[in-house]
């Protein structure tokens, strides 16, 4: 049966109804006649495949990766990246008007990157698959646990993406090819680094091999043989440090390559920038950045002068902003260790009189925190960066219905172009 597609979900795919059932159809876009075959039927909703598009929408493009539909790291290259931004901005729009219950007085203009080669970190995973001929290096393929058999990645810079074929080849001579499942990616402004998730130790043959890799690719290995900050340099051990830059606000992070940062590194400066531009924080503020990570807004907002105090819930990232922070000559910056889901009115008022507050929070979103906000002493300014809509949207409901604020503004930051990711920011002020 033939059904014309009626709009957009937030993972991409395309939504249209029959006889009052609504049908979810990955590769179907908005005004498309598609015929479908459903893959797993609920009772509310099916889920399908596109099977044949009779009439295609003027906003369908020609997917630039060979292995789009099946490697599960892309949904969207199947539409043109404005129209993969506008989709973003009302879906933003939609869950602040039905979740919150509010609307932005303006919609900020989305703030666009470039659309290919943008992943600064990545994690692939490695698996001998005798089957697919050898040892596979990518991401997952949709809805599976299986490794996509793949040689490129148009969304990592060029020159990561052509070292997968190449570290394929290599991982097939090592003696413990079994026992390495993962390499995390991690490219900074002097060096390209390369994790090695090992569950044995490397044979004397294993790192004469990496070795001669590294140097024919210029990139580091690193090891990792149990948790994350177990993770140590291999080779070469003079390699630049890891470490990018906010040339605008004079800031260099240093960051080891299993820490979190933000893994678009060109749109991160646009990011940090624009939530500069909306909290404008000014010499003699108080201001908090809630979640701060290595301190990514923090040390940007201490240049101007305000007195700023990050607060991170992993003690390894309030080390490295502390060290960061030094590393700048930034005193105005101070960092401490709390988990924010658990804030309260007391953990908040401790805090003293802040005249600003930056929220970057994960997916789950800060509603403890805007919870928490004392209505007799609130921040008359609060700077929303989200990655995800919903939380953002209920914790908004939160902040102007309870609390007071009016949301001056929101829109998207096109930080993961051609997936379903949607990062947006949002001023609120009283
Ligand atoms: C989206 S990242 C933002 C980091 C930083 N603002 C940046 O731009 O790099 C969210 C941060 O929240 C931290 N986090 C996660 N759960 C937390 C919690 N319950 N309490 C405090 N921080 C938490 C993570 O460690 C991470 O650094
Ligand atoms: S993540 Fe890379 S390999 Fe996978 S679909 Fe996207 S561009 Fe292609």
């Amino acid at each position: 049966m033939t059904v014309i597609v009626e709009s957009l979900d937030q993972e991409g795919r395309g939504v249209a109804h029959v006889e009052g059932k609504a049908v979810f159809i990955e590769g179907a876009l908005p005004g498309e006649h598609v015929t479908y075959s459903v893959f797993k039927k609920k009772p509310n909703y099916d889920q399908a495949t596109v099977k044949e598009i009779h009439r295609p929408s003027a906003m369908r493009a020609v997917p630039k990766c060979s292995y789009f539909g099946i490697c599960g790291g892309c949904s969207m290259q199947h539409l043109e990246p404005s129209a993969q931004v506008a989709a973003k901005q009302r879906i933003l729009e939609d869950n602040l008007k039905h979740i919150g219950k509010v609307s932005p007085e303006i919609i900020f203009r989305p703030t666009y990157g470039t659309p290919w080669g943008y992943r600064h970190r990545a994690r692939m995973s490695v698996k001998f698959v005798e089957k697919k001929g050898g040892v596979l290096v990518g991401f997952h393929e949709k809805r599976s646990s299986f490794i996509a058999n793949m040689d490129s990645c148009e969304v990592l810079p060029a020159r990561i993406s052509a070292l997968i074929k190449p570290l394929r080849d290599m991982f097939s001579g090592l003696s413990i090819l079994n026992r390495i499942p993962q390499v995390e990616v991690a490219l900074g402004d002097h060096v390209d680094i390369l994790v090695l998730r090992i569950l044995d130790p490397l044979s004397e043959h294993d790192e004469v091999i990496l070795k001669a890799f590294a140097d024919q690719h210029h990139i580091q290995f690193w090891l990792q043989p149990q948790k994350e900050d177990s993770a140590y340099p291999f080779y070469p051990l003079d390699a630049p440090m890891l470490s990018y830059s906010l040339p605008e606000f004079n800031v260099t992070m240093p960051y080891r390559p299993t820490e979190f940062t933000q893994v678009n590194a060109g749109i991160n400066r646009i990011l940090v920038r624009r939530g500069l531009q909306l909290l404008n924080p000014k010499q003699g503020e108080r201001i908090v950045d809630l979640f701060c990570g290595l301190g990514n807004f923090t040390l940007p907002i201490a240049r101007s002068g305000a007195e700023v105090v990050g607060i991170e819930g992993s003690l390894e990232l309030v080390r490295r902003a502390q060290s960061n922070a030094a590393y700048n000559h930034i005193t105005n910056a101070s960092f401490m260790q709390a988990n924010l889901f658990d804030a309260t009115r007391e953990s908040i008022a401790d805090l003293g009189h802040l005249d600003k507050m930056l929220i970057d929070p994960p997916r789950d979103g800060a509603f403890a925190v805007v919870n928490a906000l004392n209505e007799a002493h609130l921040p008359h300014r609060i700077v929303y960066v989200s990655c995800s809509p919903s939380t953002l949207a209920r914790d908004a409901e939160v902040l102007v219905h309870t609390k007071g604020y009016k949301l001056k503004g929101a829109g998207v930051i096109n930080m993961f172009p051609h997936t379903a990711h949607i990062e947006s920011i949002a001023l609120f002020e009283q």
